[in-house]
């Protein structure tokens, strides 16, 4: 059985990567930090590890964009978005009551003063966090289901996790406020990396190449070029990004992703014609891109 390293347990990570791939056909292998899923995978104990990269309302998660292109070298092999809906999960209003916190069953978050989550959290959820809670402090831990964890370890009824909803059920925490969320268009895009390829068999994936562009230096316009080489082509561009090399200050790569894969013709041909000008390219994977039906997505604890 192939293992699947995803932060966890109870995490957005580990239960979009369950949506598409199934509880049955993999073990998951459940990881404190994003570290450890990508220590995991480049060591072997895990074929594959989940790394959230972008989301709608945060943007790019850039520094595991960095851990790939200059610390991890393996690539991608499948990407999906996922719904995130956001909860507020704390020990239960009565409890909350019977320590004197200040229980109030239509506000069972008003006695909050702290509350845990995983970084990408507080800016997906800042009008209910401005509105709800504007004096409580926000501190951050390696995951949001940790977060709910905590909450339940420390007992304290003032602490609250931004959280899944898994989490609920497995710490024994109450929905103190569900969906959260600035809007309900929050999605999350995941990638798997590994050595192997993967895919879905009862899914069609839309096929994606993800490439590192380093720009030929003594070349005007030499990203005109790049862009060109897949424009005339009609290969659509889906993303570009650019980050440092980390090896002279303004020396950038660019982070480019299209639609279509390397067995087709026309990718391959793009690179070549990249190539040709003096521009460095990298594959980073040649992959299936996956989306999701709203009402298949899990939205009970
Ligand atoms: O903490 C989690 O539950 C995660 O899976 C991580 C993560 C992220 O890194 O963006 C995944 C989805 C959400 O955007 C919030 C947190």
């Amino acid at each position: 059985m192939k293992r699947i390293a995803t932060l966890g347990p109870a995490t957005f990570s580990e239960e979009s990567v369950q949506y598409y791939f199934g509880t049955e056909q993999y073990e998951y292998l459940p990881f404190k930090g994003i570290d450890e899923v990508f220590g995991a995978t480049v060591n072997g104990t895990a074929d594959y590890g989940v790394i959230p990269i972008e989301n709608t309302l945060e943007g790019s998660v850039r520094n595991h964009l960095d851990t790939i292109v200059h610390e991890v070298d393996l690539p991608i092999q499948a990407e999906w978005l996922y719904p995130i809906r956001m909860n507020l999960l704390g020990l239960t209003a009565s409890s909350a009551e019977e320590s004197g916190a200040g229980g109030d069953p239509d506000r069972p978050y008003a006695g909050i003063r702290k509350v845990l989550t995983h970084h990408a959290a507080p800016a997906q959820c800042s009008v209910f966090l401005k509105t709800h809670l504007p004096h409580a402090q926000v501190d951050i831990v390696s995951s949001t289901a940790e977060g709910a964890r905590l909450v339940r370890e420390y007992g304290d009824p003032s602490i609250a996790a931004i959280s899944p909803l898994a989490p609920a059920k497995l710490y024994g925490l109450n929905v103190l406020a569900p969906d959260i969320q600035d809007h309900d268009a929050n999605v999350t895009r995941f990638i798997m990396i590994g050595r192997e390829p993967i895919a879905l068999t009862n899914r069609e994936g839309l096929p994606k190449t993800t490439i590192l562009v380093q720009l030929a230096e003594d070349f005007p316009g030499a990203l005109h070029q790049v862009l060109a080489a897949f424009a005339w082509r009609r290969i659509n561009l889906t993303r570009i990004e650019s980050r440092p090399t980390r090896k002279k200050l303004g020396s950038y790569y660019f982070y480019i992703e299209v639609e279509g894969s390397l067995d087709s013709v026309l990718i391959p041909a793009a690179l070549e014609e990249i190539r040709a000008i003096g521009c460095q390219v990298r594959l980073l994977g040649s992959y299936s891109s996956y989306t999701f039906e709203a009402s298949t997505v899990r939205s009970k604890a």
